[in-house]
């Protein structure tokens, strides 16, 4: 006999902007976010009776998300995701886990004339800080922090090879390649009890923040790349270094190829090798390398055992 295994629900691709206004100065500062808050709990019989007396409606639950958002800083998104999640637990009595994700999209002020402009903002990239809040009722709240879609390249410092060799190899090993990929860096947090807990030393975020994206840069422009993978562990270790309070780092990187195109056939050209100049960047297939690295072996071991 069927029966639900699991269930969440809630709303997806709300999209909040908010904004502060500086009243003795005239500065304006913005804030856009998409954010995703489903709920869990004992909500089984809507899905299998046509209960909907345990059912919060999703139009409800995007309500609350801009409630909050008026209600609450909605900076740095660790808070606001608490705040937000925390609202469902405290509210209704057979909710016992909230799931919040919030994207929040850059809106970097204008310089104009040599000053920063007071009320205007340009997107300068696709990169998005965002963070997934799991409120639980019984266990408070773990945050997840991250940086998404940094595109980043370097013209040379990388090299490959080593690598197993054998009948399904054809790849040639490279001691100065073209190394570009997206970011995806993320780092869990201890365990807060309660947004209270989130607020006090609230900096942590920002800070983490900073120092995760100065330390990914720093570390891939600096780092004589031996392969992504090795790029990536050192990135994290620093990060866990640099956060205390974090209890492990992840980070996925597409490997963004770029070929080289032989031209000798034409002229003659020398475009291969130390000659090479023009290249084919490839958009698929690509290698995907992902890691997480834990602080300490007691997380490792829970990992394994889970
Ligand atoms: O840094 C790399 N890691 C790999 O595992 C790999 N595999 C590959 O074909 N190129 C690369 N580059």
């Amino acid at each position: 006999m069927p029966s639900l295994g699991s269930a969440r629900y809630g709303k997806d691709n709300v999209r909040v902007y908010k904004v502060a206004k500086d009243g003795t100065t005239g500065v304006q500062t913005v804030t856009e976010m998409t954010v995703c808050c489903l709920l869990e709990g004992a909500i089984e019989t809507s899905y299998t009776e046509a209960d909907n007396s345990v059912v919060v409606a999703t139009d409800s639950i995007k309500n609350t998300i801009y409630i909050k958002a008026k209600e609450h800083p909605v900076n740095p998104p660790e808070l606001y995701a608490s705040y937000l999640g925390q609202h469902f637990i405290d509210r209704y009595a057979h909710i016992s886990a909230a799931h919040i994700k919030v994207i929040v999209h850059r809106w970097t002020r204008m310089t104009v004339d040599g000053a920063p402009h007071p009320h205007s903002f340009y997107r300068d990239g696709n990169e998005t800080r965002n963070v997934e809040a799991t409120v639980t009722r019984d266990k408070g709240i773990d945050l997840k922090s991250a940086i998404s879609g940094l595109t980043v390249l370097k013209s040379t410092g990388s090299a490959f090879h080593g690598f197993v060799r054998d009948e399904y190899t054809t790849l040639a090993e490279t001691w100065d390649r073209i190394l570009s990929t997206e970011v995806d860096a993320s780092w869990t947090w201890n365990t807060f009890a309660d947004p209270a807990a989130v607020l006090e030393g609230v900096e942590r975020f920002d800070a983490a923040w900073d120092q995760a994206r100065t330390i990914t840069m720093k570390t891939f422009a600096q780092d004589e790349s031996a392969s992504v993978q090795n790029t990536m562990y050192k990135m994290s270790e620093q990060i866990l270094a640099a956060a205390p309070e974090t209890k492990s780092v992840s980070y996925s990187l597409p490997n963004k190829h770029y070929f080289e195109v032989d031209l000798s056939w034409h002229k003659g050209l020398k475009n291969t090798g130390k000659d090479a100049e023009v290249y084919a960047p490839q958009s698929g297939p690509n290698g995907l390398i992902k890691c997480e690295v834990v602080r300490s072996l007691e997380e490792k071991v829970e990992k394994l055992a889970v």
